[in-house]
């Protein structure tokens, strides 16, 4: 990825390259599309992106990153506002986004018939996702989340089943883990769910969650991922460390993951001046 960046404080990179090697010692490239869907082809489901071995010099920086990021989550308020950064105003439409992306997507992949639906909502904050989108397509949703605050507001707003048409629905289990070190149950979910936080990843870990992700999705499971993108290259927030990625980031990261691309759709309705 070789498109030039920046950061919160004005500082200029030449390339995401040069940016990781700043920010965690390693280069760790592989690169807003709002929301996008990505499966994984066959073939190369069990391939390995190769990124692994650049792990050993890295790893005081890189643990330095992850922990400034979950200081400031652990400083903020487990609320609406407080997960969607002062904008809470967007849930809304953010939450009709989502349902009209999926629900043609649930329909061409698993038809009518009613059917068994797993869901894993990555990153999920207090389970603003789960309650007000998720839990009305799955059956079984279940939360993967490094703040223990905002995963304890998450049992608490989900406790009890919501009645969905002769369907009753849950929120079934927590998991108080960082994405780059989760690994999910073999062929649990239809659908891997990742909004809003794969930016707290740098690319070489991007890549290994991915691939170890797969194993997670049922055979025709499928991720979605719905993210802020930057128009060019990438922006990196200094206060969080984390990484707003252009499209073309995105799509050469899918890429190394090994995913092909199904749809894509900008929610221009997200957008703020
Ligand atoms: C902008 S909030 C979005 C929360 C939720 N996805 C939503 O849309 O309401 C970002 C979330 O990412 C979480 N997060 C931070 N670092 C993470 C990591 N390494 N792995 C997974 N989630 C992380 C934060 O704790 C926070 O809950």
């Amino acid at each position: 990825m070789d498109s030039c960046g920046f950061d919160s404080t004005g500082r200029e990179f030449s390339s995401a390259a040069e940016m990781w090697a700043h920010e965690i010692g390693v280069a760790a490239t592989a690169p807003c599309s709002a929301a996008a869907v990505a499966e994984a082809t066959p073939a190369s489901a069990a391939a390995s992106n190769g990124d692994a071995g650049e792990e050993a010099y890295g790893d005081g920086k890189r643990k330095e990153w992850y922990s400034k990021a979950i200081s400031y989550w652990q400083g903020v308020e487990a609320s609406t506002e407080g997960v969607l950064g002062g904008y809470g105003c967007v849930n809304d439409v953010d939450v009709k986004g989502s349902d009209a992306f999926l629900r043609p997507l649930l329909a061409e992949r698993f038809g009518t018939a009613r059917r068994h639906l797993v869901a894993l909502d990555c990153g999920s904050g207090i389970g603003r996702v789960t309650k007000n989108f998720l839990l009305r397509h799955f059956n079984e949703v279940d939360l993967v989340e490094p703040v223990s605050h905002f995963l304890e507001a998450a049992r608490e707003n989900l406790t009890g089943c919501m009645e969905v048409g002769q369907d009753t629905n849950k929120a079934a289990n927590f998991y108080c883990v960082p994405l780059q070190d989760f690994t999910p149950e073999e062929g649990r979910y239809d659908v891997i769910w990742i909004q809003w936080c794969i930016g707290q990843l740098p690319d070489d870990d991007f890549v290994s969650f991915f691939n170890r992700a797969k194993i997670g999705l049922k055979p025709d499971g499928f991720f979605v991922l719905k993210e802020n993108t930057a128009t060019n290259g990438f922006v990196l927030d200094k206060e969080d460390n984390s990484v707003t990625r252009s499209d073309a980031y995105f799509k050469e990261l899918f890429k190394k993951c090994g995913l092909y691309i199904h749809s894509i759709k900008v929610n221009e309705a997200n957008t703020i001046e």
